[in-house]
């Protein structure tokens, strides 16, 4: 099988084919995660993205089900210097998605660090001739910006769903932009009761539910595009506990009246530094945005809680007096480090200072 990379700026790769047989458009990021692909691929945020792994070999120890982030493969395609497994193949096959291996992802890694993210097309076919690799790259540069396209109607549950527990301790509304499934786990663990809800759902409904603190989940795409969810949010704020994770960390500073911008290339990987200013102490994280909180839009009573110690960039905000912090970093993990597991802890304690 062969197949093609194509990058808006002309940039052309061709290698071997993997997965389905069919062409995808998207933005190219990387991850520097060295395990997880199954998870990568499963997350949600990654929907309108054409994913890039930094580590050489994929596929090494197979796929299984309990390590889906959702309930199927979420990234239009897939980047890797090479597939080490058949499952991974098979893997790809099932849910119809393109991989491209044996190319130099040494070389597109510093690429887009140096130039930033780039629209892209894959294709994977039994013959791919240079007149349609030029059509593709006449439709690449006329593909759509990923800050114009509504991805999280794509991920969001379309039905309200509850997950019980035992012992209930306390109630989230999660309002699911696209949710990574070990959230909910990490919560109904914590004998937290769930109620997912479909992200557009409004402020009184998820009242109705008696939430003793809302939680804002990831999600893709440009979080400024969500005025709807940013707008129930404002409502919600100083009525109830909220709190949110990566894309929900970008809506509550949006809600709070700040700003967001698109970062060059982002922070996707295991290993990401941040520092929690209140206490000084730092934490390995799991990461992956491309957007990110800008400091200085922040009002007075809303005040950064941790930052990345690569960028300097804003990694969590808190409010002064509300119940109410989120964080731009997954804590989580899947895939990546569990040092900020006890976060989870935090939004439960929320309950408290309803
Ligand atoms: N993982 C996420 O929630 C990503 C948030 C947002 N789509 C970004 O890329 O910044």
């Amino acid at each position: 099988m062969e197949a093609v990379l194509i990058l808006e700026d002309g940039t052309i790769l061709k290698g071997k084919g993997f997965g389905a047989e069919k062409e995808v458009f998207g933005e190219l990021v990387f991850t520097t995660v060295m395990t997880g692909y199954v998870e990568v691929l499963t997350d949600p945020s990654y929907k309108g993205q054409i994913v890039m792994m930094t580590y050489p070999l994929e596929g090494n120890y197979g796929v299984k089900r309990d390590w889906f982030e959702s309930d199927g493969i979420k990234a239009e395609g897939f980047v890797v210097r090479e597939v080490t497994s058949k499952a991974l193949d098979d893997f790809l096959k099932e849910y119809d998605i393109p991989g491209i291996q044996d190319i130099d992802t040494r070389f597109l890694t510093r690429k887009i660090r140096d130039k930033g993210v780039v629209k892209s097309c894959l294709k994977v076919g039994e013959k791919i001739d240079d007149d349609e690799i030029s059509e593709l790259l006449e439709k690449v540069r006329k593909y759509k910006d990923i800050s114009d396209i509504d991805l999280v109607p794509l991920v969001s549950t379309k039905e309200p769903k509850i997950h019980k527990v035992d012992n209930k301790k306390a109630r989230c509304v999660l309002v699911d932009c696209g949710v990574k499934l070990n959230i909910i786990r990490s919560l109904t663990q914590r004998n937290c009761e769930v109620i997912q809800v479909p992200y557009n759902t409004s402020y009184d409904e998820i009242l109705d539910y008696k939430p003793d603190f809302v939680l804002i989940s990831n999600g893709p795409g440009d979080p400024a595009r969500l005025k709807d969810v940013i707008n129930n949010i404002k409502n919600l704020i100083g009525v109830v506990p909220i709190t949110g994770i990566c894309l929900g960390n970008q809506l509550l500073a949006l809600a709070f009246g700040g700003e967001t911008y698109k970062m060059k290339f982002g922070h996707r990987g295991g290993n990401q530094p941040v520092k929690n200013l209140e206490t000084d102490k730092v934490y390995i994280t799991s990461q992956n945005h491309g957007f990110a909180v800008k400091e200085e839009s922040l009002p007075d009573d809303v005040e950064v809680s941790f930052i990345n110690l690569n960028d300097m960039t804003v990694e969590g905000i808190k409010h002064k007096d509300l119940p109410i912090f989120s964080v731009q970093f997954h804590p989580e993990a899947r895939p990546g480090p569990h040092d900020t597991m006890f976060l989870f802890d935090e939004m439960i304690k929320l309950k408290d200072r309803k």
